[in-house]
């Protein structure tokens, strides 16, 4: 059997009794950690304090091993029970919902135990859920890689009267270009995109447009800021 088991968004006390239950009846234990960052870290220390209220050895699951060689840990689902723990919910990335499609396709039984996600915690600045549109990715722009599309969608979001989701893009792990040019992986030290850096790159895609899609405040914006 393989759980997958959404951690929420806290730290190690945020997952859920049905989580913690299945985590502890489990054989092996995989963390993924590279869509989301726990917020008290992978530190050694972090992942200690995990190990240490689950009360069994976690194995790290890096971009690789999940995309590559998720065959490993699908046939060890097969003959046991494994758990696959994903910070926040597990489908709120696309790499999880796949990796239950493939685990369903292979004939191996799934459950997953869902937790609290950045999806709806968002909720946590105010505005209304029901009120958001398509929830968009912002990807660093590299020298020769600066696509314009997210912007597109924010503005398509705010035509709508939408408000938008941004996800700000997390590089762990990420082979660099001149060394998958070499044939030899050679990783890049993680990056974590902050939010000076995203409204930079929407600033540039504004400047190269001619939009003004996100630097204008919306029509409502000075009334609410006088409330
Ligand atoms: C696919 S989404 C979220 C997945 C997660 N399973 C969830 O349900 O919350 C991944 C994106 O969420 C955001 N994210 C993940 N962890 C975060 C954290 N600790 N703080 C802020 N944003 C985070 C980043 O923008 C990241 O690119």
């Amino acid at each position: 059997m393989l759980f997958v088991v959404g951690l929420g968004l806290g730290d190690e006390k945020d997952i859920t009794l049905k989580g913690l239950e299945a985590v502890r009846r489990c054989d092996k234990v995989y963390m993924e950690a590279y869509t989301s960052l726990l917020s008290f870290g992978l530190s050694s220390d972090g992942l200690s304090t995990l190990e240490k209220l689950y009360g069994k050895p976690i194995t790290v699951a890096d971009r690789e091993m999940v995309e590559e060689k998720a065959d490993v840990f699908l046939s060890e689902a097969r003959e046991s029970d494994v758990a696959f723990l994903v910070v926040g919910d597990p489908f709120g990335a696309t790499t999880h919902t796949d990796l239950v499609v493939r685990a369903k396709k292979a004939g191996i039984d799934v459950r997953v135990v869902h937790n609290a996600s950045v999806m709806n915690a968002v909720g946590a600045c105010g505005l209304q859920l029901y009120r958001y549109g398509e929830t968009i990715s912002i990807p660093f722009f590299t020298e020769t890689w600066r696509p314009y599309s997210f912007y597109e969608k924010i503005k398509k979001n705010r035509d709508l009267g939408l408000h938008t989701l941004c996800l700000l893009d997390i590089r762990v792990k990420e082979p660099s270009l001149e060394s998958l040019c070499r044939g030899k992986k050679q990783y890049e030290p993680p990056r974590f995109m902050s939010i000076n850096t995203a409204i930079e790159q929407l600033l540039e895609v504004e400047e190269k447009s001619g939009e003004s899609g996100t630097s204008t405040p919306p029509d409502d914006f000075v009334l609410k800021q006088k409330e």
